[in-house]
């Protein structure tokens, strides 16, 4: 079988692949600040109208009162100069009623809000994390930008629902400043002016939030390399090793130099916005000073009025540093985690928006690669480099290479796990890029060299594998078999209903091998799959099992009506010969492909590679 050929049968449309082909959004640009805060607006309402429309309300109608103050302490001097008795009774029943509904909506308001903001917490949280496991591709968990990107969201995201108090609150400030600007304006329109002085806090506030989170996200790989230290040193998983190593101390110590190298510059421009902030702060201070000299001496003021500037510009610095914190605060978190998170909404959905293929109901021709070359996003090398072979419908496949050839980047690009940088892949002859990728999943299965072990019961474990069936005891009992695996579940205390996993009740210890096994029955769960995808599922076997177990699989691969294509990857070359076809990658590059017999006459790197191992066993 000749591997580079152009293929006369793939007339279907044939739009080009490139990376990410996606219409929409551009994925590496984050979305306008406004527009998402207005769509994480729109989320929290979605989720809980008539919290937030009341506890919205709640929040202006306590800033009223308490803005009103200044004035009623006018009326209560004048009234006490001119002995006015009304006004007397009018300002102090005021303060009286301020006071007591200030306390009253305050707290009314405190508690919806709370309620709130709870809900809207969890709808938040979930979002997020529906979202990421929407996402089709698995680029943003191997792509380093992506993931400094999420890392923060994480963060970000259990401090998002704080955003909507801020908001209410920022309204809140702003009536309050709206009341007291026109109760100075009220003694002389020049006191207006008060604001514009207050003006340079309100720019550094609202530059101050930006450029610390720029400088964070700039080194936030420094703070998952410290994260990851840190669960290196303190978890199970890799306890064994970190002591075998005795690399603790190490660790510890090279968590704290990432930490360092994260914090320190981060700390430097907090010390030097801090220093603007302070400098614009001291400009405002001066003109308050400035404002009540001018009423007491320049404008001849009455005590009333020197009071009401007293006051009003008291709050009206207290105003202003509240709003200017909560806008500081809606930027640096609020706008930039509802960009974040709505970057995440439209990298999600951009994955869909060009899906107008059927996937087709069974394999005719089989899957054809076409000049496909790879580079991992975020990296210029190519992983894999013009690679061209039709894997035939029916076959089981083998796939052979050096350690880091490609064998397994081949697997996620037919997995549509990553697009192709370059090049396409159809399946009968249509682009898999235009498949949807939810419907493509439903028809592959697999077993990777990187499982997961899933700890639920048993039947669970291996139950996902084909969700819809997931309690169904007879198709988990049937994958088990497939996948030689009795003997693990026969050993359990509780069978097929054991819990795995010692750290939970009464959860049982499986052996790597073991939770292999059950991996591979998890890979067998799927009746109907049109590609089934086994990536060193057995390395933790020995070669006499592995070889068996692919035996019986094999026979059965080839009988099925689907077309169903079987694609194995292993070291073991005993394994491999049975396959139908072999394809042979070096460097990234496809260098030959045929039968074992064929690759052995050709005598070329297939039948080197062969021999080195057979004569390794003789
Ligand atoms: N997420 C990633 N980002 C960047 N490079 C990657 C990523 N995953 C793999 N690579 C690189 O791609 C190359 C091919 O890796 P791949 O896992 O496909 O090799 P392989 O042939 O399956 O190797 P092995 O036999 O060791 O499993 C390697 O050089 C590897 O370093």
């Amino acid at each position: 079988m000749t591997s580079s050929e152009p293929d006369e049968l793939t007339a279907e449309p044939t739009t080009e692949q490139t990376s990410g082909s996606t219409s929409g959004p551009d994925p590496d640009r984050m979305p306008k600040a406004l527009p998402a805060m207005w769509r994480l607006c729109k989320l929290g309402y979605q989720h809980e109208p008539g919290l937030l429309v009341f506890a919205f309300s709640m929040t202006l109608l306590a800033a009223i009162p308490d803005a009103l103050l200044a004035l009623l302490l006018k009326i209560l001097a004048d009234g006490l100069l001119e002995e006015d008795r009304s006004k007397v009774i009018l300002a102090t029943a005021g303060m009286a009623t301020s006071v007591t509904a200030t306390w009253l909506l305050r707290t009314v308001s405190t508690r919806v809000s709370r309620r709130f903001r709870d809900r809207v917490t969890i709808a938040l949280e979930a979002h997020v994390a529906r979202l990421q496991a929407s996402v089709s591709t698995i680029e943003h968990h191997e792509r380093r930008d992506y993931l400094d990107r999420l890392s923060v969201l994480r963060k970000q995201v259990f401090v998002l629902d704080h955003m909507y108090m801020s908001l209410f609150s920022t309204c809140g400030w702003i009536l309050r400043l709206g009341v007291t600007i026109a109760l100075l304006v009220s003694i002389d329109p020049i006191l207006a002016l008060l604001v514009v002085f207050a003006l340079p806090t309100v720019l550094t506030s609202a530059w101050r939030p930006g450029i610390e989170r720029v400088t964070e996200e700039r080194h936030a790989s420094y703070s998952r390399l410290a994260d990851h230290l840190f669960r290196t040193a303190t978890t199970a998983a890799a306890g064994k090793e970190v002591r075998v190593t005795g690399i603790g101390p190490d660790l510890v110590i090279r968590r704290r130099s990432e930490w360092e190298r994260w914090y320190r510059p981060i700390a430097k421009v907090r010390w030097i916005s801090a220093a603007w902030h302070a400098l614009a702060w001291a400009i405002f201070s001066a003109a308050y000073v400035g404002a009540v000299v001018l009423v007491a001496v320049g404008l001849d003021g009455s005590v009333g009025d020197v009071l009401l500037i007293l006051a009003a510009g008291a709050r009206l610095s207290a105003y202003v540093g509240a709003t200017v914190g909560e806008i500081g605060f809606l930027r640096g978190i609020w706008l930039d985690g509802s960009r974040r998170l709505v970057w995440l909404e439209n990298y999600a959905e951009a994955f869909n928006a060009q899906a107008d293929i059927d996937v087709p109901e069974r394999l005719d021709d089989g899957i054809r690669l076409e000049h496909v070359s790879f580079a991992y996003p975020g990296t210029d090398r190519l992983v894999l480099d013009d690679v061209s072979v039709h894997l035939p419908a029916g076959r089981v496949i083998a796939v052979v290479g050096e350690n880091g050839a490609g064998k397994s980047t081949l697997v996620k690009l037919l997995a549509k796990m990553y697009e192709p940088t370059s090049g396409r892949v159809l399946v009968d002859g249509r682009p898999l890029s235009r498949m949807r990728t939810d419907n493509w999943r439903d028809r592959l299965a697999g077993a990777f060299q990187d499982f997961f072990r899933f700890e639920f019961r048993a039947q669970h474990s291996v139950g996902v594998g084909d969700l819809p069936r997931f309690d169904q005891e007879s198709a988990v009992s049937t994958a088990v078999g497939r996948a030689g695996a009795e003997d693990v579940v026969d050993r359990l205390p509780d069978g097929l209903e054991t819990q795995l996993g010692p750290t939970w009740p009464d959860g049982a210890e499986v052996s790597f091998g073991q939770w292999q096994k059950l991996a591979l029955a998890r890979g067998f769960m799927r009746d109907r799959p049109l590609l089934l995808v086994l990536d060193e599922p057995t390395a933790a076997l020995d070669a006499e099992t592995e070889h068996e177990l692919f035996e019986r699989y094999a026979e059965t691969a080839r009988d099925n009506t689907d077309g169903r294509i079987t694609i194995l990857i292993s070291h073991r070359f005993s394994t491999v010969r049975m396959a139908d076809l072999i394809v042979v990658l070096d460097g990234s590059r496809l260098v030959e492909s045929g039968s074992h017999e064929d690759l052995l006459a050709r005598n070329g790197q297939y039948a080197a590679l062969y021999r080195i191992q057979a004569d390794a066993y003789s």
